[in-house]
């Protein structure tokens, strides 16, 4: 890649990915003599629907706001693969438009008003969550990384309601820890931070009293690329994480569950037993 030229975005959700395996199939069908036209045809269909569904979604959603706008443009921007901030970052963790309008609309439905957010990265969810909350309202956002966090607050900063965003950096599990201690409640989490510390995250919150009553927590990539499902599919460290947190949900009577398959799905929950 010459300098200066930002690689575009990984196919990482089982939408795109399919899409692109699809778009590769039809590109090397082109080029097979034998192939039946029909067949061809329908390939052809079969990946315009897969591709096609994204862009539609984000037309039909309303606009980000221009400092999210801008938030995901200096991210796209950075170079991680030289970046000195923790291994591993990458600019396809930044959630994006439609998961943000969705995370920006559960604000609004919950009424919440104290967010915390575990997995800040560049801070698009925690910014979208800030531009929902009332004036008052606060989101607690937990990150590991302090140079992600430091690109994060410049962002905030620069923008008109990121005074709402605290940033708390280090290991998660020991900010809930601390939080939990402080008898902090909140209405809202999202979990979105290393996936084989989901478990022991929801389990932090669900045996404190750190969720408010008739609080909500989501969580991301809970479709984990399509691992969790696809026998001959290499699972990572992050798939297994993934299917064994997606299977201790179904077996735990303090909570309900939804996954809803957007991007690279979120999970909501809310307990049931108190
Ligand atoms: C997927 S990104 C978060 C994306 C962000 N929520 C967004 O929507 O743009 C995950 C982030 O979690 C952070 N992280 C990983 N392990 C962590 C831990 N144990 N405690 C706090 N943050 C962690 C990583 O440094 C990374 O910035």
């Amino acid at each position: 890649m010459p300098d200066g030229v930002v690689a575009p975005p990984r196919p990482v959700t089982p939408s795109t990915i399919l899409a692109d395996e699809l778009t590769e199939i039809c590109r090397q069908l082109e080029f097979a003599a034998d192939a039946d036209p029909a067949l061809v045809d329908r390939l052809r269909r079969s990946r315009d629907l897969a591709a096609g569904m994204d862009p539609y979604l984000d037309v039909c959603t309303t606009r980000e706001s221009p400092a999210l706008a801008e938030l995901a443009r200096r991210t796209r921007s950075a170079d991680w693969s030289t970046s000195t901030a923790g291994t591993g970052l990458e600019q396809e963790m930044l959630s994006g438009h439609v998961e943000g309008q969705v995370l920006k609309f559960l604000v609004h439905l919950s009424g919440a008003t104290r967010v915390l957010e575990i997995g800040m990265f560049t801070g698009y969810s925690a910014l979208a969550m800030a531009e929902a909350l009332p004036e008052n309202g606060e989101v607690l956002a937990c990150e590991m990384d302090p140079e992600v966090a430091h690109f994060a607050q410049e962002c905030f900063e620069q923008s008109e309601v990121g005074r709402r965003i605290a940033v708390a950096v280090g290991p998660a599990s020991e900010t809930l820890e601390r939080l939990a201690a402080a008898d902090r409640q909140f209405d809202l989490v999202f979990i979105d931070a290393d996936k084989p510390g989901y478990t022991g995250y929801l389990q932090q919150l669900l045996d404190s009293e750190l969720l408010a009553p008739g609080g909500v927590i989501a969580v991301d990539n809970t479709l984990m690329q399509g691992q969790p499902w696809l026998d001959d599919a290499e699972v990572t460290a992050n798939g297994s994480a993934i299917a064994a947190f997606n299977a201790a949900l179904t077996y735990d009577d303090r909570i309900e569950q939804v996954l809803i398959p957007l991007r690279d799905g979120l999970t909501l929950i809310r307990r049931v037993d108190r």
